[in-house]
């Protein structure tokens, strides 16, 4: 399914400032497909700073990247659906077969409100290089791919990647894996710490199914304006 470009972006609200993190939700919720919150806010704010922020209307992608032994890992994702009912969550596809089975059958007991389980494959901030310096020796496609691969056997609903491995991943994954992209940079935008970027309407282009977008949105002097000129290039 082609979602319409305002509720393929989500935001990433990346801050311990919960006053900020709010007026951003609120500004940016209701204009995009939801929020995203991870490790910065819930390990200042905890589960009840993610409920004052992501209102039950706010769509609300929970990025804690899970990675653990399984038992552990099932736990954590009961736990965060029960309290939080997030929509996507993540874990780490380098954890392991039984690790990704743990989780997605831990989500799979909530039936119809359970959170996608979103693996991550490899981060948007390492390139080829990175890899080798922590001893995997593939290019980051091929890793990227492998562990697609393993995510969609052991019952993942789709996976973190950068959007230089989408067309690949639909190719070998097919249409109906979730593939969710950070790593995205307006043309002309600061890359930070980001290394396998693509603008957000190469991306959509080449099949990405949902965007993850923080600081070219959250660190402009106006988000609403900057969230508004995405979604134009989309819609172009
Ligand atoms: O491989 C990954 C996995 C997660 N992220 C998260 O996405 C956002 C990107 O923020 P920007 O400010 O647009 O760089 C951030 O919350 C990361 O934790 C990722 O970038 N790469």
């Amino acid at each position: 399914m082609r979602l319409a470009p305002r509720n393929a972006v989500f935001t990433a609200v990346d801050t311990t400032d919960i006053r900020a993190a709010r007026s951003l939700g609120s500004i940016l919720g209701p204009v995009t497909g939801g929020i995203k919150l991870g490790k910065e806010f819930f390990t200042a704010h905890g589960p009840q700073g993610v409920l004052n922020v992501a209102g039950a209307e706010t769509p609300l992608f929970l990025d804690l990247k899970f990675h653990d032994i399984p038992n552990t890992v099932a736990g954590g994702v009961r736990a965060a659906a029960k309290i939080l009912t997030p929509n996507m969550l993540t874990i780490h596809a380098s954890g392991g077969p039984a690790m990704i089975r743990a989780a997605a059958d831990a989500s799979a007991e909530f039936g119809s409100s359970r959170p996608l389980i979103l693996a991550v494959t490899v981060l948007t901030s390492m390139d080829d290089d990175d890899l080798a310096s922590v001893g995997v020796n593939s290019t980051a496609e091929t890793q990227v791919l492998r562990l697609a691969e393993l995510a969609q056997k052991n019952g993942a609903d789709g996976v973190i990647c950068s959007p230089r491995e989408i067309a690949a991943i639909r190719n070998i994954c097919g249409p109906d894996f979730n593939l969710v992209v950070p790593g995205i940079r307006p043309a002309g935008a600061d890359h930070g710490d980001q290394k396998r970027v693509k603008t957000p309407s190469e991306a959509m282009a080449d099949g990405a199914s949902y965007l993850v977008i923080g600081r070219p949105i959250t660190g402009a002097d106006d988000p609403a304006h900057a969230i508004s000129t995405i979604l134009g290039s989309l819609a172009a």
